[in-house]
């Protein structure tokens, strides 16, 4: 009879939620929608942590249909009272036996790493690549302003969560990756030469939103602000460390484990006098955009439809496509 139960309420989890697929997976209990995966940890009437892993081939870029999952699986967590904490990382883990894809093939689908069974793989070693830029390229200005809008959805929700957010930061994270990283209440990173963080826009011939550059004043102070925004430094971890961007860099293989090991000290403090506390030190700036929101969107419609930052962002492009390495 408890078998059956356990079987029948196994097929009710995966028979899927509204939002997406639920299971439960040894005490830990997950749900997923395509591009986000979600998994909590901790018993039942306990406090519970969750792990938001971007899984968005393949490079985990903030495309519209990732924001939109990214929002809802957030509002769902937030929802979730036995929740406290939510750690953002990403799901590219170091997989053998990939190929990637002719880049002369158009498709998002072809353009992504595929294992020999042909299924779709992230590239190993990115936290996001941040905004997804054919989402700001050679489109219509009513889709620049849908997109806008989605990306300030998302910033706002971030940074204005009552949860206790940490960033797991496990690969490159420039731009929008850095973005999700500097709207959590901690950073760790892996100690990889090979990844930088930062706000790299200017090198791409766009300018980094007021709200956002607030947001890395507020993180790294206005000085090292002005000079990494102008020269859109991507920081390697251990330069990332001293600027700020990130308050810990552990060994690569340590970052999951230091992650949880600082969410319990943070979890210690109440709750209530914590997100006071958060409330007290983002509201003004986040106000700030909230109040001017719709311009903000018409500002980026009109600022990325420019010919010549069309340009800018079709020459970037074309240098990403024909890189080495
Ligand atoms: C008046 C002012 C008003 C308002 C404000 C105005 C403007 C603000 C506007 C925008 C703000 C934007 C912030 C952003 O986030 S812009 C995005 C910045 N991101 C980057 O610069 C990252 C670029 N990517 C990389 O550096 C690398 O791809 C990498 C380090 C992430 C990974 O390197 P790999 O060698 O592992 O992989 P690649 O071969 O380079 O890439 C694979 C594949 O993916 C494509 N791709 C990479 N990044 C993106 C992206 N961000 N969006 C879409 N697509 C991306 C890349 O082209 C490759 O495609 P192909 O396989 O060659 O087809």
């Amino acid at each position: 009879m408890a078998m059956a139960l356990r079987a029948a309420s196994r097929v009710l989890l995966r028979a899927g939620s509204r939002l997406g697929r639920r299971e439960a997976v040894d005490g830990a209990r997950r749900f997923a929608n395509k591009r986000v995966l979600v998994e909590t940890e901790g018993a039942a009437g306990a406090t519970r942590i969750a792990v938001m892993k971007f899984r968005n081939p393949p490079v985990n870029s903030l495309s519209l249909d990732f924001l939109t999952e990214f929002v809802i699986s957030l509002e769902k967590l937030e929802n979730d009272k036995s929740i406290r904490g939510v750690i953002l990382t990403s799901d590219s883990l170091k997989r053998g036996n990939q190929t990637k894809v002719a880049a002369t093939e158009k498709t998002e689908e072809k353009r992504a790493t595929r294992d020999h069974g042909g299924r779709l793989q992230e590239r190993p070693g990115i936290f996001s690549a941040g905004l997804d830029l054919l989402e700001m390229y050679g489109r219509n200005p009513a889709h620049y302003a849908e997109y806008w809008k989605a990306v300030q959805e998302l910033w706002l929700r971030l940074y204005l969560s009552s949860l206790t957010l940490m960033s797991a930061i496990n690969g490159a994270s420039p731009a929008g990756g850095c973005l999700l990283a500097i709207t959590c209440d901690y950073r760790i990173m892996a100690d990889n030469p090979k990844y930088t963080i930062g706000l790299n826009e200017s090198l791409l011939g766009i300018v980094a939103p007021f709200w956002l550059k607030d947001n890395y004043v507020n993180t790294i102070g206005h000085r090292a602000a002005e000079r990494a925004l102008q020269l859109g430094t991507l920081f390697p971890p251990a330069e990332a460390l001293k600027v700020g961007v990130v308050d810990e860099v552990v060994p690569e293989d340590q970052v999951h484990s230091k992650t949880l090991s600082v969410m319990a000290k943070w979890l210690a403090i109440p709750d209530h006098s914590r997100q006071l506390t958060k409330t007290m030190m983002r509201k003004a700036t986040a106000d700030n955009l909230i109040k001017q929101r719709e311009a903000d969107i018409q500002n980026f419609a009109s600022f990325i439809s420019r010919d010549s930052i069309q340009k800018s962002l079709h020459m970037y492009l074309e240098k990403l496509k024909h890189k080495k390495g």
